[in-house]
């Protein structure tokens, strides 16, 4: 794409249509962003009334990595563009129909196989690109695990090379972790590849995503803009909350930077990439990338000119993108606290009585205790007090079963 789509009209001959494979909460934003470009939005997922299916022009519930299925879909309804949001795709058929020129595939069908797979970017990124990661091993069976954990070392992190939001990880302090990890880690992948990596725990001072945005200019080029570094805390290796911007030192700033730029460049194309780094004093490590909106990121729905979502649609568009921070921000995870269905929120008006505070209830239909059902927001002068808001609003919100 060298030229900004020109936009049509919905459902008309002139439509520019999209589809969403995967339409959690990430999904969902993104077609209201594509939405309010007068965008055509087709969102798929594994299940009905999920939270992107709620906004879209069309639902489907499709298994997405069943390639057939997926490619009927795909004919079915000829989208524009394919957007990927979750790693449990056949990417194999994206990148055949892609090489076939019957779709374009966000922001290539390459980097959607290689991201989906812990395997293809962790080698990427340290044997090609040659970026420092931690140690790592991969495992396809518990012998092989013995064997990787005792090689890169203890303690170490143990995930399903297909997995996210932490599903399946263990930290391991000896080598009587393993087992159990090697279990867990089969109960958590979100399609049972049998294959594990094991890391060595690498003991950072924090955490950001650098959000990183592959986007037209004027004159037809790539553009890369970053925006402003956001810190993160993980709980069981899912994120917990949030906060922009996340003050770095001029060094690791521009290792964290330096380090995106390499990864985002050899997946290539357009939109938003999550760049996940871990950075101690001046040392900066490479984590993960995922080539599309970050869960970390919804807190630049409060704290950015533009968030992840509003800059990705306009990226995979060819439109021009703003990075700037309006406000330092913040986000706290809600979590559904019930096994239900159909839950309901007591507390909402208190929680937006905090001052600088917003809310999003994702409208998922099923509640698990740890299911991420709703994030709270928050602006303030600084991140500190923009945290602090965001965990008041969002412990003032009670998941309740009506
Ligand atoms: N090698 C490591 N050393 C130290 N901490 C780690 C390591 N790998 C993962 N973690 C911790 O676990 C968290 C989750 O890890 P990771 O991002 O790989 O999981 P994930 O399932 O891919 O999550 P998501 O898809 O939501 O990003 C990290 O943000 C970090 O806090
Ligand atoms: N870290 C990845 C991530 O946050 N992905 C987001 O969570 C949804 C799945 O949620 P679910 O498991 O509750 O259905 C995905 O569709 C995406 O929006
Ligand atoms: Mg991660």
């Amino acid at each position: 794409m060298t030229t900004a789509r020109t936009l049509g009209t919905p459902l008309s001959p002139s439509a520019t249509k999209v589809m969403l494979l995967g339409s959690g909460e990430l999904g969902k934003e993104v077609i209201i962003a594509l939405q309010r470009l007068g965008v055509e939005t087709i969102a798929v997922d594994r299940y009905p009334n999920a939270p992107g299916h709620q906004v879209a022009h069309r639902a489907h519930v499709v298994d997405m990595t069943n390639g057939e299925a997926l490619s009927a879909l795909i004919a079915l309804e000829k989208p524009d563009l394919v957007v990927p949001e979750i790693e449990a795709i056949a990417t194999e058929t994206l990148v055949a129909l892609e090489e076939a020129g019957r779709i374009t595939c966000i922001p290539t069908a390459r980097a959607a196989l290689l991201t989906m797979n812990r395997e293809g970017i962790r080698r990427l990124a340290a044997e090609e690109l040659g970026l420092p990661t931690s140690p790592y091993r991969f495992a396809s069976s518990l012998e092989e695990l013995e064997q990787a954990c005792a090689e890169v070392g203890f303690p170490c992190v143990v995930k399903p090379v297909m997995s996210s939001s932490g599903k399946g990880q263990s930290k391991l302090d000896a080598a009587g972790d393993v087992a159990q990890a090697w279990e867990y880690a089969a109960s958590g992948s979100r399609v049972d590849a049998g294959r594990v990596i094991a890391e060595g725990f690498i003991d950072f001072d924090y955490e950001i995503t650098l959000l990183t945005v592959r986007s037209l200019g004027s004159k037809g080029e790539i553009e890369t803009s970053f925006c402003e570094p956001i810190g993160h805390k993980q709980v069981q290796g899912d994120y917990v909350e949030s906060w922009q911007p996340h003050l770095m030192t001029p060094a690791a700033l521009a290792s964290a930077r330096d380090i995106a730029g390499k990864v985002t460049a050899n997946l290539g194309g357009c939109g938003v990439f999550g760049v996940e780094l871990f950075v101690k004093g001046d040392m900066v490590w490479f984590s993960e990338v995922s080539p599309r909106p970050h869960d970390t990121g919804m807190v630049t729905m409060a704290s950015q000119v533009q968030s992840e979502f509003e800059l990705h649609a306009k990226a995979i568009l060819g439109l021009p993108v703003d990075v700037s921070l309006r406000a330092p921000g913040a986000s706290a995870v809600i979590y559904g606290q019930h096994e239900a269905a159909g839950i309901a929120f007591e507390g909402v008006a208190d929680a937006l009585r905090v001052p600088g505070a917003e809310l999003r209830l994702f409208g998922k239909p099923e509640s698990f205790a740890r299911r991420r059902m709703g994030v709270a927001l928050a602006t303030a002068v600084d991140a500190d007090t923009a945290r602090q808001r965001a965990l008041e609003a969002a412990s003032r919100v009670k998941p309740v079963i009506r």
